[in-house]
């Protein structure tokens, strides 16, 4: 299994319970989208699934590393080297062209592969943009710049929190078109975050947040 999540609990300091024996697994490549009611605690399952904050009991695993046992070092290495995160918010760097935000992480990871990255900008359709700085960019633009900075680092794990919600329909649409075709094609395996059934259809499998569990 690429992803394993065993019976994991979490409450935020003064608040109820979020997740309380949360479990779900995922195969190499495999698609899985993540609905839930506003509340039911997706977007923190994929912060503990990112390494982003430490959970209170149970077990996440990704690609056979156990998560509870690593130090913030190797919990680092594991965002650096194994899973990407998309968010709703854009979140690019706005000092740095579209070509520079495509490369910064995998950069960052000693891992920049110029022509995997011409190859995600050409299949994104950013080749012509690539001079350009975010704030000029549309943001269909935008998120397509973020979507390719995530794969440029060959993750294994592409986690995605409404990655389109931000989005029009028909922008929606394109983007997460082209996200599925680069995932696809790429072997990674991607766990979306989405509050629309249209959005959920289109992926391998279908997990569903509610009282603290997966169903
Ligand atoms: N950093 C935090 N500190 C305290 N409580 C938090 C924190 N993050 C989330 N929560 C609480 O945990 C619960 C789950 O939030 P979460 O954002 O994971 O839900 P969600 O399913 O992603 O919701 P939405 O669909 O509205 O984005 C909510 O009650 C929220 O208020």
């Amino acid at each position: 299994m690429l992803l394993t999540v065993d019976h994991v609990t979490k409450t935020y300091p003064g608040g109820p319970p979020v997740l309380q024996g949360a479990t779900l697994s995922m195969s190499a490549g495999e698609t899985i989208a993540l609905t839930g009611e506003s509340g039911s605690g997706k977007s923190t399952l994929l912060h503990l699934i990112a390494a982003l904050d430490r959970f209170d009991a149970g077990e996440i695993a990704v690609d056979g590393i156990s998560l509870s046992a690593l130090d913030d070092h190797g919990r680092a290495a594991v965002r650096r080297d194994r899973v990407a995160v998309v968010f709703q918010q854009f979140n690019l760097i706005p000092t740095l062209t579209v070509g520079q935000n495509l490369s910064f992480h995998a950069r960052l990871a000693n891992r920049l592969d110029p022509g995997w990255v011409d190859e995600i900008a050409s299949r994104l359709g950013l080749q012509d943009l690539l001079a350009r700085y975010p704030e000029n960019l549309s943001g269909g633009q935008q998120q397509r710049v973020a979507i390719g900075r995530a794969m440029a680092v060959r993750p294994k794990l592409l986690l995605a929190d409404e990655p389109t919600g931000n989005l029009d329909e028909t922008t929606a649409g394109a983007v997460l078109d082209l996200m599925l075709d680069l995932v696809r094609t790429s072997g990674t395996a991607l766990l979306l975050v989405t509050h629309s059934q249209a959005v959920a259809a289109r992926l391998d499998r279908h997990a569903h947040l509610a009282g603290g569990r997966v169903t």
